[in-house]
């Protein structure tokens, strides 16, 4: 039975910009279950990283506006003090990012950093280390005992996104969001840290949010699938719904984008035209001035969530039928 974890509810996020606000994402909604791998995949820019930061209230400039829900075992984050978000934060929810650096401190040896968070839940410090030893080797990093008494900086990228893992593990969060983790690393590493992420929700069932802008990578992990554009959902389902049965034009035309190998190495290629200025938005499809398919009521309406089946929906103003003649 599916165990509701995360669920966004209407999620949007304006920025405060010179001149007005700028919609980076927009009314989002999407369930991620216990043990499930999600991904959101959409272009640059489209909304992916404020999904994931307002998540943690890691936004920033504190300029910005939020409305809707964000549900984590069936609690409103959005209602939460500092103080019961800092609990979550690394115990509950864990976070990795695309460039370690940004969150390691170059002054303490990566061992002690993952041990640190290990010795807040009352270990001890020998206890600790030698946890931290068997995880580095769990997450296979090279020559463990060595690489924990090294600093971030003597580490390649892999080793630095295994450590950022292994602080994870220890913790054993419930929900692992990684940002773009394995774009500055070459396949092999990605394959590897891959495996470790997968390894790390059959074992200890935890739900990961995988943001990323490589349909090959989602093909390979994912169970689910989000495809945002310009700040929207405009797609969501299983794998097999989003790669088999592509109904919005948005998704299509990523599809059909995609080289032939796409499917364990592609990633998103460029569509003719432009995502619109966020701050610019009026009622209508966001995508409308790239649709091939576009219709007077887009560029006015919004358009409505259309269902498939139960794990399957799209928005959009066209109807099943047309499409499918195209
Ligand atoms: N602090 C900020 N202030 C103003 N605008 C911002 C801020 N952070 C992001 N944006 C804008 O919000 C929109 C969404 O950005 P976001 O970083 O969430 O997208 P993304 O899909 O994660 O992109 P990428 O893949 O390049 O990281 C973009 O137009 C971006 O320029």
């Amino acid at each position: 039975m599916d165990e509701e974890l995360l669920a966004l509810n209407k999620l949007s996020v304006d920025y405060k910009v010179k001149g007005g606000y700028l919609s980076a994402v927009k009314n989002v909604s999407f369930t991620i279950n216990k043990g499930e791998i999600f991904a959101i995949v959409g272009e640059s820019g489209c909304g992916k990283s404020t999904i994931a930061h307002s998540i943690l209230r890691l936004l920033p400039e504190h300029n910005e506006i939020i409305k809707g829900n964000i549900f984590f075992n069936g609690e409103d984050l959005n209602d939460y003090t500092e103080k019961q978000l800092e609990e979550i934060r690394g115990r509950e929810i864990g976070m990795i990012f695309q460039n370690p650096l940004d969150s390691l401190n170059p002054v303490y040896t990566t061992g002690f950093q993952v041990a640190e968070g290990i010795m807040l839940d009352n270990v001890s410090k020998e206890e600790a280390w030698n946890r931290v030893i068997k995880i580095y080797n769990d997450v296979k990093m090279p020559d463990a005992k060595k690489r924990a008494l090294s600093f971030p900086h003597e580490l390649s990228g892999g080793m630095r996104q295994r450590v950022m893992i292994a602080m994870m593990i220890s913790r054993t969060p419930q929900l692992l969001i990684a940002d773009e983790p394995t774009t500055a690393l070459d396949v092999t590493i990605e394959a590897q840290i891959l495996s470790i992420i997968k390894t790390l929700r059959d074992e200890f069932n935890t739900a990961v949010m995988l943001i990323t802008h490589n349909f090959g990578l989602v093909a390979e992990v994912a169970d689910k699938v989000a495809v945002m554009y310009a700040g929207e959902v405009v797609e969501q389902g299983t794998v097999f719904d989003i790669f088999d049965n592509p109904k919005h034009p948005y998704t299509r035309l990523l599809m059909k984008a995609l080289p032939r190998r796409a499917k364990s190495e592609g990633r998103l290629q460029t569509i003719d035209g432009s995502v619109p200025r966020l701050t610019e938005i009026k009622s209508g499809c966001r995508f409308e001035n790239r649709c091939p398919f576009v219709m007077d009521i887009c560029k006015s309406k919004d358009p409505g969530r259309k269902v498939v089946t139960e794990s399957h929906s799209f928005y959009c103003h066209l109807e099943g039928e047309v499409r499918n003649n195209e």
